[in-house]
Order: C-alpha cells, then sequence, then structure tokens
C-alpha cells in the first residue's frame, strides 16, 4: 500500500499539487486519471522519488520515504518497477538484454544462470518467449510494451508504475497490454499505479481510481461506481471521452445502458445535438 499524505507541490509560485491525500491499495490497479496538465506525471514523480514534494508524506507499506535515509529510500526504490510512456528501450540491446537490464543492475548477487532463467520467465509471462533475440526496431509499439512490462517485472518488483501505457497503441492492442497489466497485478499481489486519462482503461482495470483536477483530488472510487459520480468535473472528464469500450462494458452490465446516463447527464441542447 502507498499512503500519500498532503503532498504540494509549486514550480515558481505556481501550484501544482494542492494537498493530495490518497491510498493505493495493494495486489490493486489503482489509476491515477485526470486531464492533461492537472499534474499526474508530477505526482507519480514525487512518489518515485524524481520530484521531492514541498510539503507532505509518502509511505510505502509503514515506511516513510519522504525525507528518509539515502539507503532506506535506496531501499524502497530497487522494489519499483517502471513502464515508460515511450518504453524507453535501449535501441542497441535485445529484447532478452533489456529484460535482462535491471536484474544486473540492481541484483548483482545473481548468476548469470539465474538472470537467464529469471528473463526466459519474464518474456514467457507477457507472451514474449520467442523474441528474445529481437532488436527493438523489429517489434510492434505493443511488443516493445510488453517489453517495458517484462524489464519493470524481472526484479520482482512489489510497486509497478506505468505511465500512459497504452499511448501510441491501436484500441485491441490497448485493450491486451491493459488486461496484461491487470492479470500479473492480481497474480503477483504488486501494488500498480496507471497513469491514464483513457476512460476506456478505467472500465476494464479500475479497481481503484484517483481523479485529479488542477492538482486535487476531486473523486475517489472503482470502476463500477465513476458512472454515477456526481462530481461536476469528473462527469465533465466522462462524457468527453472516448466511450467505445465503456459502452460495451456498461451496456452488458447494466439495464439503462449507458445511452441513458448520458442523456441524463447531458442537457436538453447537448443530447439532442448527440442524438444527431
Ligand atoms: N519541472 C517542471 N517545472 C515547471 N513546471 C512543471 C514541471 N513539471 C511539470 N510542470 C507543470 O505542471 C503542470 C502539471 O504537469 P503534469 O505533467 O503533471 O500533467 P499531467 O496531468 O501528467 O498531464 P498529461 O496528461 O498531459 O501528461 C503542467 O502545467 C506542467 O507544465
Amino acid at each position: 500500500m502507498i499512503e500519500i499524505h498532503n503532498v504540494q507541490k509549486s514550480f515558481n509560485g505556481n501550484p501544482i499539487l494542492r494537498g493530495i491525500d490518497c491510498v493505493f491499495e495493494t495486489g490493486k490497479c489503482n489509476l491515477l486519471l485526470g486531464g492533461s496538465g492537472t499534474g499526474k506525471s508530477v505526482l507519480l514523480q514525487c512518489i518515485v522519488g524524481l520530484m521531492k514534494p514541498d510539503i507532505g508524506s509518502i509511505t510505502f507499506d509503514g515506511t516513510v520515504f519522504t525525507n528518509n535515509k539515502v539507503d532506506i529510500k535506496q531501499e524502497i526504490r530497487r522494489k519499483i518497477g517502471m513502464l515508460f510512456q515511450g518504453s524507453a528501450l535501449f535501441d542497441s540491446m535485445t529484447v532478452f538484454e533489456n529484460t535482462e537490464f535491471p536484474l544486473k543492475m540492481l541484483t548483482p548477487e545473481m548468476t548469470r544462470e539465474e538472470r537467464r532463467d529469471r528473463v526466459e520467465f519474464c518474456l514467457k509471462r507477457v507472451g514474449l518467449e520467442n523474441a528474445g533475440n529481437k532488436m527493438p526496431s523489429e517489434i510492434s509499439g505493443g511488443m516493445k510494451k510488453r517489453v517495458g512490462i517484462a524489464r519493470a517485472i524481472a526484479p520482482n518488483c512489489t510497486y509497478l508504475f506505468c505511465d500512459e501505457p497504452n499511448s501510441g497503441l491501436d484500441p485491441a492492442t490497448s485493450i491486451k497490454i491493459d488486461e496484461l497489466i491487470h492479470e500479473i497485478t492480481h497474480e503477483y499481489g504488486i501494488t500498480t499505479v496507471v497513469i491514464t486519462h483513457d476512460m476506456n482503461s478505467v472500465v476494464e482495470i479500475g479497481d481503484h481510481i484517483i481523479f485529479l483536477h488542477k492538482g486535487q483530488k476531486l473523486w475517489d472510487g472503482n470502476k463500477d461506481e465513476i458512472l454515477n459520480t456526481t462530481v461536476p468535473e469528473l462527469k465533465e472528464f466522462i462524457f468527453s471521452s472516448s466511450l467505445v469500450r465503456a459502452a460495451k462494458k456498461v451496456d452488458e452490465e447494466s439495464e439503462g445502458g449507458l445511452a441513458a446516463i448520458v442523456d441524463e447527464t447531458l442537457s436538453d441542447e447537448q443530447a439532442n445535438e448527440r442524438a444527431g
């Protein structure tokens, strides 16, 4: 569990995070949801220690990270896996070498055979058991994300951070990547935090969702609750998003269907416009 307490951050006197309190739960896909510029990346950077909050504390499973001793911070950092937005693979390394890289850096005590076994296990887990010898330039965007996930989990991470894992992917590949992140989270009982502004991911993997708006947490809940929100900013965010997959999911699971919820939410004029 990761606990965020009153985290504040300003740049040149411009407040970006205005006192965030939230909890990212263990064994769940926790989504950090919000529009552009709402402070999601700044919060993520504060959590993983790339940026220091001005005020507030961040605690990983009971151990305070902010302002703690360097060795304690390093110990926590070793438990963090990151999937970067552009996958951030090393172009000059094979898929196998990319996945092995954090093991060489973080667990020098592992033998070459142990590393090989672990890399093979992780590549198999993400469905890339036959791609180890390929170079990043030879694989698709979705495969790169899979390598990124394999690399993030290779050192047995306890906390997995994914920065917009669907960026640059087509809808079908996005679903597969979402499902993979969700499965891995539940399978290994890790604490996963996914930055997204994609409502499709919300309905697919939103075990716990935190909605940020202008540097404040305005709502938290799960994917079954979000469409019934009464928070105006969240309503606006939801109904201005692409809801193709959401519509399918909700219509399967509710009597009224998404169309009814949308019509209730929009003004008459907007609803008429939508009806065409
Ligand atoms: N190092 C920095 N120095 C100054 N301003 C910054 C810095 N990092 C972020 N900001 C500002 O903080 C605000 C929030 O940025 P952030 O990247 O966290 O937004 P976001 O919610 O992740 O948006 P997006 O979804 O578009 O990535 C922006 O106005 C950005 O310009």
